[in-house]
């Protein structure tokens, strides 16, 4: 096993053997065990929360500066070891090598650093009221659950782990059951760096271990990544307890390319707000709107860029596809692409692919009622769609349930900053794509979620106010 660590959970500060069902780890690419696992069992969880609540006050108490000292070091040890986190990542999740490389722990990284740097700046409010006075201070919520998709596991347990643990919080995490190597390695860097003990644990599992974690009542937030359905279960399961939540889920995004927009730039875009991490990307822009004199360009240049793509093992520095997650992922992809033809859409390129490989594949002549104008497909799936003029290409961008992310290409910036304002997305593009540096909150409205990450946004979603009203003379009582 060329990915076993030395214990399938993180509790207490130490490695802890999971008594729960087995959970083998697949390379994506040959469907071979990397890694045999196991679930935590239902005690396990409530341990490992309850673990994470002894210790919450303490950590709570350090000076933030202190908090913020740890996170800081863990980034420095995440960027030291990154090409080794990176192979790791690709075995768990199947991502090419100079994807891991680049974007998923090093913006982990990035996000330790950010809200360490941050933790120390946080302040409360002082509001003058004649002689008496108020203030406000910024507590932590207390024990936070995360709860991460496969598509980014490392960078999931950093953004979700990063503002909790600044703002004096203590985190279980679950992973995916799909990939639940990396938060394992973020957690045994987390105590290198000097995370005391029982503040950060993992727990492994399925929906159920999930569900468990959810309804621990020592568990005061609830922050998922997931899809829309999984959302709506733990959003009302929070709700029993009360407890906060972030919810990041899926998405069904426009980019809009009007025909003054630079075509080259415009199909790079689209390219990676579509291919990247072989599409399995919550923020994909999925639909694209083409202004219709530039649709035949467009899908020219595209196809002629797409076609070179290097597809393949994914641990070779020059693939730039890998496979999809899981022969179940794939299949789900596949009757999506099957789908679209039916419907009368033109597939312009790619197609169903074979084994655990899914090519680039693009629809044209789609309409906005098909279903691959619709649903999410979590695959490198474009569907390409034309209009005519602003108002048009608003209104049907907006037609969605979906609200997590849109995008914008035209050089005419008036243009483009009004379109933008009339979009439903929480998080929006002008002439790029999919970036998502740690300085800008990323989430959605709408069914793509609630609550925001990264930035000092974030900080609001993993604290609460406390307000101190402070009586400065004799205290005057009617009888
Ligand atoms: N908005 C965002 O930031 C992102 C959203 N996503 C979305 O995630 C989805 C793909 O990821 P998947 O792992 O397939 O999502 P999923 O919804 O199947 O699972 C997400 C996590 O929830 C857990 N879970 C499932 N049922 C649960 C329950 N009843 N109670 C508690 N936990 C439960 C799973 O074990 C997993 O850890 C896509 O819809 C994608 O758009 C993915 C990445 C980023």
């Amino acid at each position: 096993m060329i990915a076993q660590p030395t214990a399938s959970l993180w509790i207490g500060g130490k490695p802890v053997e999971g008594q729960g069902a087995e959970l083998p780890v697949l390379y994506p690419f040959t469907g071979e065990p990397v890694a045999m696992l196991a679930e935590a069992s239902a005690a396990q969880v409530a341990e490992a929360c309850a673990t994470a609540a002894k210790a919450q006050g303490e950590w709570a108490a350090l000076p933030p500066v202190e908090r913020g000292r740890v996170l800081i070091r863990a980034a420095q040890i995440i960027r030291e070891r990154n090409d080794d986190l990176a192979r790791i990542e690709t075995l768990d999740t199947g991502k090419p090598i100079q994807e891991t490389l680049v974007a998923d722990w090093p913006s982990g990284a990035d996000a330790l650093e950010f809200f360490g740097g941050l933790a120390a700046s946080v302040t409360g409010q002082h509001i003058p009221l004649g002689a008496d006075w108020a203030y406000t201070m910024r507590v932590p919520l207390g024990v936070c659950a995360g709860i991460g998709a496969w598509n980014y596991p490392s960078q999931i347990a950093c953004w979700k782990s990063a503002p909790a643990l600044a703002m004096g919080n203590a985190m279980v995490f679950k992973p995916s059951e799909e990939t639940p190597l990396g938060a394992l390695k973020l957690a045994e860097i987390l105590a290198e760096a000097g995370l005391p003990d029982d503040v950060f644990n993992v727990v492994q599992g399925r929906a159920d271990v999930g569900g468990a974690l959810v309804g621990d009542p020592n568990v005061a937030k609830v922050s998922l990544t997931g899809s829309v359905p999984t959302g709506r279960k733990v959003y009302a399961a929070a709700a029993e307890g009360m407890r906060h939540v972030t919810m990041e889920l899926g998405g069904k995004s426009p980019l809009i390319v009007f025909d003054d927009a630079s075509l080259e730039d415009a199909v790079g875009a689209a390219i990676l707000a579509n291919f990247y991490s072989s599409g399995q990307i919550c923020s994909n822009g999925t639909r694209v709107f083409v202004q219709r004199g530039l649709v035949e360009a467009f899908l020219a240049r595209l196809t002629e860029r797409v076609e070179g793509v290097r597809m393949g093992d994914p641990m070779d520095p020059e693939t730039q596809l890998g496979p999809i997650i899981n022969p179940a992922q794939a299949a789900k992809i596949r009757a999506a692409i099957h789908a679209g033809t039916e419907s009368g859409a033109r597939l312009v390129c790619g197609g169903e692919g074979e084994g655990a490989f899914i090519p680039p594949t693009v629809f044209a002549d789609a309409t906005d009622d098909m279903t691959i104008s619709r649903d999410e497909i979590f695959g490198p799936v474009m569907t390409v769609l034309s209009f005519d003029d602003e108002d048009e290409a608003i209104r049907r961008a907006n037609d969605t349930g979906f609200g997590l992310a849109a995008g914008v290409f035209t050089r005419d910036l008036a243009r483009a900053h009004r379109v933008v304002g009339r979009l439903e997305a929480g998080t929006c593009w002008i002439n790029a794509y999919n970036l998502t540096p740690v300085q800008m909150p990323f989430g959605g409205v709408k069914m793509s979620g609630i609550g925001r990450e990264n930035a000092a946004a974030a900080i609001e979603h993993y604290s609460q106010l406390k307000s101190v009203y402070v009586g400065m003379g004799v205290v005057d009582a009617p009888y």
